[in-house]
């Protein structure tokens, strides 16, 4: 028996097109949504999502301005373009994308993007205002993590959620959005102890690693939903996810890669671009 493919394209489609509609309005009344990219790494996955964000915006009415820095930007560099176009009346949203140069940490770099244009909730306030419960622009992942398990009616409440990944790009976040929905949530990460005795505990298991295959079979509770974040570039242009198939096999439902998370994550953050852009 093989899972049940929670896709995440209907639901990408709708939040486009909610997007599209708020962003038509806004350009009416003179107060067009732009999202800037900022991005400073050749890693492959990150231009995967630049290419997804730039089309999806196009279509959806949105400017976007990528801002490439290259792979060998110095981080005063980055930290002078983000605090410039968070100065920036034209635009209303910015991203920074990971991975950064020569051990930059995002939550660093990421202060100097204001809250109120923080569309991918980088900045350690934005991040600190979603762990206490406030309002705040959530990092798109991993509210694309909840999202799609809403969207098809996974119940959450008094589940155990175990999520594999530490990083405030995914599983930090995930962690407080599962939590604010009452699961009982585990983090693991590159120096938990028996990673498979602890994943295979969950109901709903959140990979969010970057490497392909390290979700085996044994690492996953028989029926166990399972949300694989990971988007791991193939040798011959592909995506794959972190899930092997074999754990695919043993889940009762599994998010694809790709048409899974990735293009609900690309959706709300044009969303997110928008909604900032009208408050
Ligand atoms: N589909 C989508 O929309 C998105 C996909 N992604 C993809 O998700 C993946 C994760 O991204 P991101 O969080 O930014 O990556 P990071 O590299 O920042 O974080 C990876 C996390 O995985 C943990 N880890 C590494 N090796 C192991 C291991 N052997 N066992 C258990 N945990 C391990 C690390 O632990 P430690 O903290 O100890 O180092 C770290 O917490 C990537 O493939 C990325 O491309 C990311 C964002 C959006
Ligand atoms: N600050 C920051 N936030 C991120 O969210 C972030 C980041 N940095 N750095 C890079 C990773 C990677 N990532 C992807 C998102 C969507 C797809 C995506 O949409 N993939 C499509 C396939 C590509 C397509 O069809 O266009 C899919 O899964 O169906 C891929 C990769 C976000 N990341």
């Amino acid at each position: 028996m093989s899972a049940r493919p929670l896709s995440g394209r209907d639901l990408a489609a709708a939040i486009r097109t909610d997007a599209a509609e708020r962003a038509a309005e806004l350009a009416a009344a003179g107060r067009p949504a732009k999202l800037a990219v900022v991005t400073a790494t050749a890693d492959e996955s990150s231009a995967w999502y630049v290419r997804s964000i730039v089309t999806a915006a196009g279509k959806a009415g949105i400017a976007c301005e990528v801002v490439d820095l290259g792979p060998e930007a110095p981080v005063a560099e980055i930290r002078e373009r983000l605090e410039s176009l968070s100065a920036d009346d034209q635009v209303s949203g910015i991203i920074l994308q990971t991975p950064l140069p020569g051990g930059a940490k995002l939550e660093d770099l990421a202060s100097a993007i204001v809250p109120a244009k923080d569309v991918d909730g980088a900045n350690p306030l934005s991040l600190g205002r979603l762990a206490a419960g406030l309002p705040a622009f959530a990092p798109a992942t991993a509210e694309a993590v909840v999202r799609i398990l809403e969207h098809h009616g996974v119940e959450l409440a008094g589940r155990h959620a175990v999520v594999v990944g530490r990083s405030t790009v995914v599983g930090k976040p995930a962690a407080h959005l599962l939590l604010d929905r009452h699961a009982t949530v585990t983090v693991c990460h590159s120096r938990t102890a028996d990673l498979p005795a602890v994943t295979s505990a969950g109901d709903i298991l959140v990979a969010a690693v970057g490497r392909a295959g390290l979700i085996t079979a044994e690492h996953v509770k028989p029926g166990a939903v399972v949300v694989d974040v990971g988007t791991n570039p193939t040798e011959d242009g592909g995506l794959v996810g972190d899930v092997a198939p074999a754990a695919a096999e043993r889940a009762g439902a599994l998010t694809p890669v790709p048409g899974g998370v990735g293009p609900v994550t690309t959706a709300l953050l044009l969303q997110h671009t928008v909604r900032a852009a009208r408050e």
